[in-house]
């Protein structure tokens, strides 16, 4: 036989969308009858679509099929080896050490049960059926994951959670839990690990900072600290502005507990930039909670300023970036410092899937608790987009900022642009502080200081210098320039819209900007229901020419791109060297 019978994967389909091939091989035996032919009588049958095929042989067609099989075929390979490819990569991260010190590894010490704590739900709240619990949980959009997950509780009062901060948080406008506040609390308070995943501005500072002044506050008026003894706990964070911003929160959820007649809890900030002889007095008693940064935490415990021999508490904050990047070993060094068993807490407004699935299992029967997509952005954040020219972008900053009344923040991720913006716009009359990594611990704490305090309009900043603080009421966020990990973008328009409030950001891109995260900010902006300017909507997404899976990448949660082309991967080598220096991050 000349011809082998098609295969009906490459069918022609005419315009009619008929399954006949130009031929008239229909591929489901019932060929038409001009249609066939034999060795005998090779010449061309003539059909009803009449000139094309009395212009070209049975040959050329038979050719013109194979070819464009083979041209699917290498389509259809591209997009195999791009799975293949993602699924090595997948494989090694699944494949890393599990996240516990290495005498844990060594010894294969594995805690079967979760901590075991006094608290306990209200009576009336354990009886609720699981179905109930289901029910408020969907109403807060709240999702949960692993076994006997405590019941959410959606009222601060049910939560045995001592008036007076009660009172204080009341004071401060916390009035009701948010979603994960009152998963994530009765969850902590039970002792059990935990992942917490909630968007930008939704209260995670208290619902992990909150269970560990209880536990000290308890451990505390059971036999009172003495010089030496301590801490209960550590809350680990990636810089050092959000090491003192949690630090300050302590702080004043402990002075209103004592100021009420509970015993005084001790807290330590352990973070570069801070001479420790200026915090020598935090030794002169037994120490509760330390807020710290991997660096300098691992420079103390290892010249025994104190230890871990009694610590039971480990919260990360922004914690996809502990474990995934730079800081992995480090966290694998200070869990080396624990004795026992502790209570690992995980909290981050992104996590894509497979950190997640990294973390679960280094964590004893935990828990996921989870409000909306892992680096979802938060929708009370207005999104604007705007394309603007490089050289027009300062000129046009100016006017941006006329759209709301201070305070804003304007970001951009180069160091010398941070300076070159700042000094712009101090030229013109705006009111502005800069911050970044390069900045003194004095010139970045004053930036903060003055802009919380209401004295400067308009905070300069890079983002890894600002990420997860919390300034009261910015109206709006403007990207100076699009950050390349859309992960960086969630976090830095998440400066606004805090605490149910809304707020403004706009991004500018421009020709300069990767169009794949192009994709990623088009994507995320349809996610959020936001308006998707033309020239962003326009931007074809070539997985769908190669015909490849448009899911979301597992790595960095980008709804844009697969992993293998991962910004977040490819940054990895840069931030471990970066975070290994301190230098941006600032963490030592
Ligand atoms: N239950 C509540 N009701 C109202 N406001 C709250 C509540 N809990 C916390 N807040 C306030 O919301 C603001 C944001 O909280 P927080 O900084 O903990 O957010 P976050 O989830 O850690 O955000 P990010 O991911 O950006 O770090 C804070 O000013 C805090 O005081």
């Amino acid at each position: 036989m000349l011809f082998a019978p098609l295969d009906s994967s490459y069918l022609y389909l005419g315009g009619d969308n008929s399954l006949e091939t130009p031929n008239g091989y229909r591929g489901d035996g019932r060929e038409n009858q001009s249609a066939t032919y034999s060795n005998s009588s090779p010449s061309p049958p003539v059909t009803q679509h009449g000139k094309a095929r009395k212009e070209r042989t049975l040959l050329e067609e038979a050719q013109d099929v194979h070819k464009r099989k083979a041209e699917e075929d290498s389509k259809k390979s591209e997009a195999q080896k791009v799975a293949e490819e993602d699924e090595k990569i997948l494989q090694a991260i699944a494949s890393r050490r599990k996240l516990v010190s290495d005498l844990e590894l060594a010894k294969g010490i594995e805690y079967a049960e979760a901590m075991k704590t006094s608290w306990r739900p209200p009576r009336y709240i354990r009886e609720r059926t699981e179905e109930e619990n289901d029910r408020i949980r969907q109403k807060f959009h709240i999702i949960v994951d692993g076994d006997d997950v405590p019941p959410p509780i959606p009222d601060f009062a049910d939560m045995k959670i001592p008036d007076v901060l009660l009172k204080f948080f009341k004071k401060n406008g916390i009035t009701q839990p948010t979603p994960i506040q009152l998963q994530g609390l009765p969850t902590a308070f039970s002792g059990r690990d935990m992942i917490g995943i909630a968007f930008t501005g939704s209260g995670k500072t208290l619902a992990f900072c909150l269970p560990l002044i209880m536990m000290a506050m308890e451990d505390e008026k059971k036999i009172p600290f003495v010089k030496g003894e301590g801490p209960v706990g550590v809350i680990l964070c990636p810089s050092r502005e959000l090491a003192s911003q949690t630090f300050e929160n302590v702080q004043q959820w402990t002075a209103a507990l004592r100021d009420d007649g509970y015993p005084a809890l001790n807290t330590l900030l352990c973070m570069g930039g801070i001479s420790m002889a200026d915090q020598s007095q935090a030794f002169l008693k037994g120490l509760h909670i330390v807020v710290a940064t991997p660096g300098r935490l691992i420079d103390m415990l290892d010249k025994k300023r104190f230890t871990f021999d009694a610590c039971k508490y480990l919260c990360m904050d922004e914690a996809d970036r502990m474990v995934d990047l730079g800081f992995e070993e480090d966290v694998r060094k200070i869990m080396s410092f624990f004795k026992h068993q502790r209570q690992t807490l995980l909290f981050s407004a992104t996590m894509p899937r497979k950190i997640q699935d990294f973390a679960q299992q280094s964590l004893t029967k935990p828990i996921l608790v989870n409000v909306g997509r892992a680096g979802a952005a938060n929708l009370d954040v207005l999104q604007v987009v705007e394309y603007v020219k490089q050289e027009a972008k300062m000129v046009y900053l100016l006017e941006c900022l006329q759209k709301t009344p201070p305070p804003v923040i304007v970001f951009s991720d180069n160091k010398n642009e941070v300076d070159d913006i700042q000094e712009y716009l101090l030229l013109k009359g705006v009111e502005a502080v800069a911050i970044h990594g390069s900045k003194t611990q004095e010139e970045r704490q004053y930036a903060i200081k003055s802009f919380k305090g209401g004295k400067k309009d308009v905070m300069v900043a890079s983002g890894v210098a600002s990420k997860g603080l919390d300034f009261a009421e910015i109206q709006h966020v403007i990207n100076f320039t699009m950050p390349k990990e859309i992960e960086d973008y969630v976090h830095q328009i998440g400066r606004t819209g805090r605490s149910g409030k809304t707020g403004i950001a706009t991004t500018f891109v421009n020709m300069n900007t990767p169009e794949q995260t192009l994709l990623d900010l088009k994507y995320l902006l349809m996610e959020a229901k936001q308006k998707v300017p033309p020239f962003l909507m326009s931007i074809e997404d070539p997985r769908a020419a190669q015909g490849a899976s448009l899911t979301g990448c597992p790595v960095c949660g980008g709804l844009g791109h697969g992993i293998s082309n991962c910004p977040k991967l490819e940054d990895n080598q840069r931030r471990q060297m970066a975070a290994h220096r301190g230098a941006d991050v600032g963490g030592y």
